[in-house]
Order: C-alpha cells, then structure tokens, then sequence
C-alpha cells in the first residue's frame, strides 16, 4: 500500500514543520489514525450543502464588490478609454488569498483593495510557500536541514514566517473564544464546535489555506491563457450563459451553475493541458506492487505527473494537444473522464477535499469576467507557449499581462 510520508509522523508534530515538509509529501502532518479523522471531519463538513452555498456566498461576495470593480477601473483608468495592461495573475492570487481566508476563518485580508499594503499576514505566507518551494530545488537535503540546525539564510526567514503565521493564527482561534463561535459559519468556527486541541485547529486552517489558495489562482491563470488564444471558446461560453441564464442575467443560485456544461468543460479542458498540480509525489511505506506488475521497494518515491498525463495520446486522442471543451461534452451534457486518468484533483481516498468548492470558484469567476470584459493578452505574450517558474503550484513566470475592456453590449444583473 502506498501511503505519503506524514502519516508516520508523530502526534502533535507542530506546524512549524508542516510547511518545510509537505513538499511533495501531502500536506497535513498528523499520523494515520488523527488524519483519517480530519479528513472524515473536513469532508463531512465541506460536502454539506450550507457550506458550498457559504462559499459561493462569500467567492460572489468578492467578484461583484472587489474584482469586477478592480477590472473596471483598470479599464476607465487608461488614456484613451481602451484599458491598461493588468497582471492577471497576481490579481487572481489576491483574489483567491482573500476568498480562501474568509472560508477558512472568517478573516479577510483584503489583498484585492489594491490600495492597502498587504497584511504581514499575506507576506509571511507568500514567503513560507516560496522558501519551502526552494527546499526541492537544493542539490540535497542535506545542505537546507544543516541551514535549519544553524539556523541560517533561507531557513532561519523560513522558520521567521512560520512564526508569524503561527502566532496569527492562534490569535485568530483565541478571538474567536473570546467572541464566540456556535453561528458563524467559517469552517474554522464549524471545526471548533467539536475540536478542542488548538494546535489541531491551527494546522486544520492553514492546511486549507495552502490547499486552496495557489491551486485556484493557478487554474484560473492557465484558463485566460488559453482563452486569449481561442476567442471562440470563449463566445461558446457566453453564448451557452445567455441561453441558460437569460440575456444579461447574472447567476441567481448556486444551484443554477449545474446547468452550465460548456462551461464545465471549457475549465475540465484548461486542467487537462495546464493542471495547477503538474506532478506529486508519495513515498513506498513498505514493498509493494503496482497494478500492472512492477515492484517498488519500501522508501521509494513514486510520482505521479497530471501534466503529462494530459497529453498521452493513448488517453485524449491524437488531438491530445488542443484545447478542445467539446470532448467533455455527450449530447451537450458534460461528462467526466475516469479520475485516474484524469489526476488534476488526485484520485481515489486521497481526492482533494476542495474539488467541488474550486470547481465552484472557477466558473463563477470565468462566467463573471468573460461576460463583463474582454480580456486580451498583452501583444508579446499572444503567440508565445506558457512558461512555468519552479514551485509547488504552476504558476507563469512573468505573470500574465492582459489588457481589459469593458463589452459595451452587457450590463449583468446579479
Ligand atoms: C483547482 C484547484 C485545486 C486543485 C487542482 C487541487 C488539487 C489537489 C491535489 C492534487 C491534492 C493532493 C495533494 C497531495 O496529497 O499531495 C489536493 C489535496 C487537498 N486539497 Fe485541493 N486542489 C484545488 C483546490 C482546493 C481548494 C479550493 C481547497 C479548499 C477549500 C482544497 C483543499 C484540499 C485539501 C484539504 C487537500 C488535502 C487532502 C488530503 O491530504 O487528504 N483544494 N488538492
């Protein structure tokens, strides 16, 4: 049986750890019995209908009070009324920062008011995920964990940020006794209502911080990419909305998105060719085989690679390398593909628990945006093939520089 390495880890490892050693390696760091425990607890409460619909609350919340207002002012900012470049990217990173925290625990920090600082919050994390990305890149362990002994360079800054999330976060819990929990409706004061053990709190939040904010930034990239160079899906898009929606009418419920299957499958494609994820790995807990026959030996690594397995011709066809919503559709009605083949969520026990909720998050952002504005690559990005900086999410080096414009024809109502 393969299993990733933190489940050995011992009880009540403490956070400060969390982030140096879930490269790779999975994210939570409670051992086997306590995290089969969380993550009954974390899907249990993410299945239920009153947290999707709690989400979607707060992910509409943001679009109409903070993303289509950033994009509109970018739009009427520009000299001749035709837009300003905007790095599409880093707008989405904020976005999904603040969407993530306010489900997370009711915190918001703000990061799309583009005119505040960024929270030491925000900063202290951006920094840990960075400097644990890094960790992977060093020739051998060896030379970061004598850094982290010493405490040297990147991991004496690595150990600093920690802190600080850690502190913040315990602040958070502390406030929320203080205030009270039983009515509110963030997962941690749902958590709370039945977990007393504060270390275990904590690493339940910031496990779904990381889980939840880089992962939807990164898709929703990968997807105006790819919409700048195929218009075409895009019209499909708007079009499929007018006719299910009505014209000009906004989303009215959560429900309602289920009708949209174009839309689905243009976002199951964009996974397919760019998966936020590209590759994972686990570590042999003891020899095992695989199911088509070949040995791995206890302490190996096995990895498995969704951005390669996007483009096996065995799998998608001999038009592997297009981007083509229309294979996910049967008779106009969405359909998805075995998860094995398909491993952009991780198949099977292990499947990420924010699937539904990113999946949520993303058309609701693509509907609003692509109907609102039209959104053009900056010139010198339009013919170019995307290009990744090292790190545990894909993420474009560069950024992604758009240019915005209004569609004069559609005024949404929501
Ligand atoms: C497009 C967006 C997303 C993608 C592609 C994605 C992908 C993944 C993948 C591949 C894993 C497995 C990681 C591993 O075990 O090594 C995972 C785990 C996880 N994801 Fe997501 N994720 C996304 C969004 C989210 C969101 C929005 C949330 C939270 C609301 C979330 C919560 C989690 C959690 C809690 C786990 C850990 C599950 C476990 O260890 O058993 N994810 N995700």
């Amino acid at each position: 049986m393969l299993k990733t390495r933190f489940e050995n880890y011992p009880k009540g490892k403490p956070f400060s750890t969390i982030l140096g050693d879930f490269l790779g390696q999975g994210i939570f760091n409670v051992d086997g019995h306590s995290w089969r425990f969380q993550r009954k607890m974390a899907s249990l409460e993410l299945d239920r209908h009153s947290v999707r619909s709690y989400a979607y609350e707060i992910v509409n919340h943001e679009i109409e009070h903070r993303l289509i207002p950033l994009l509109s002012s970018v739009c009427s900012n520009s000299d001749d009324g035709n837009g300003v470049f905007l790095d599409l990217q880093d707008v989405f990173k904020r976005f999904s920062f603040d969407s993530i925290c306010k489900f997370s625990f009711g915190l918001d920090p703000m990061c799309l008011e583009l005119s505040l600082p960024l929270s030491k919050f925000t900063i202290a994390f951006d920094m840990a995920s960075k400097l644990s990305a890094e960790r992977a890149m060093t020739p051998s362990p060896i030379i970061w964990k004598i850094k982290r002994i010493l405490n040297l360079g990147s991991e004496k800054q690595l150990k600093e940020s920690i802190n600080i999330i850690d502190s913040l976060a315990k602040e958070v819990i502390a406030r929320k006794r203080e205030v009270g929990f039983s009515t509110q409706k963030d997962l941690l004061s749902r958590f709370m209502r039945s977990v007393e053990d504060e270390s275990y709190l904590r690493d339940i939040v910031v496990s779904f911080l990381l889980a939840g904010r880089d992962t939807v930034a990164s898709a929703l990239t990968s997807f105006f990419w790819l919409i700048g160079t195929h218009p075409n899906v895009a019209s499909a898009i708007r079009l499929e909305a007018d006719r299910v929606l009505g014209l000009n009418q906004g989303l009215k419920s959560f429900d309602q998105m289920q009708e949209l299957h174009y839309l689905q499958s243009a976002i199951y494609e964009s996974m397919r060719l760019y998966p936020p994820v590209q590759f994972d790995s686990k570590f042999c807990e003891q020899d095992d085989v695989l199911p088509d026959g070949t040995f791995v030996r206890k302490g190996t690594r096995v990895t498995y690679h969704p951005y390669a397995m996007g483009r096996i011709q065995e799998i998608w066809g001999s038009d592997c390398m297009e981007f083509k919503p229309d294979r996910w559709l049967k008779d106009g009605v969405f359909f998805k593909e075995n998860p094995f083949q398909y491993p952009v969520f991780q198949p099977g026990h292990r499947v990420c628990l924010g699937k539904e909720m990113a999946v949520m998050e993303m058309k609701t952002v693509v509907l609003s945006l692509l109907r609102r504005f039209n959104i053009e690559h900056a010139a010198h990005e339009s013919s170019s093939v995307p290009r990744f900086s090292p790190g545990l999410t894909a993420t474009l080096s560069g950024g992604l520089p758009v240019l915005v414009k209004e569609r004069t024809s559609t005024t949404i109502e929501s």
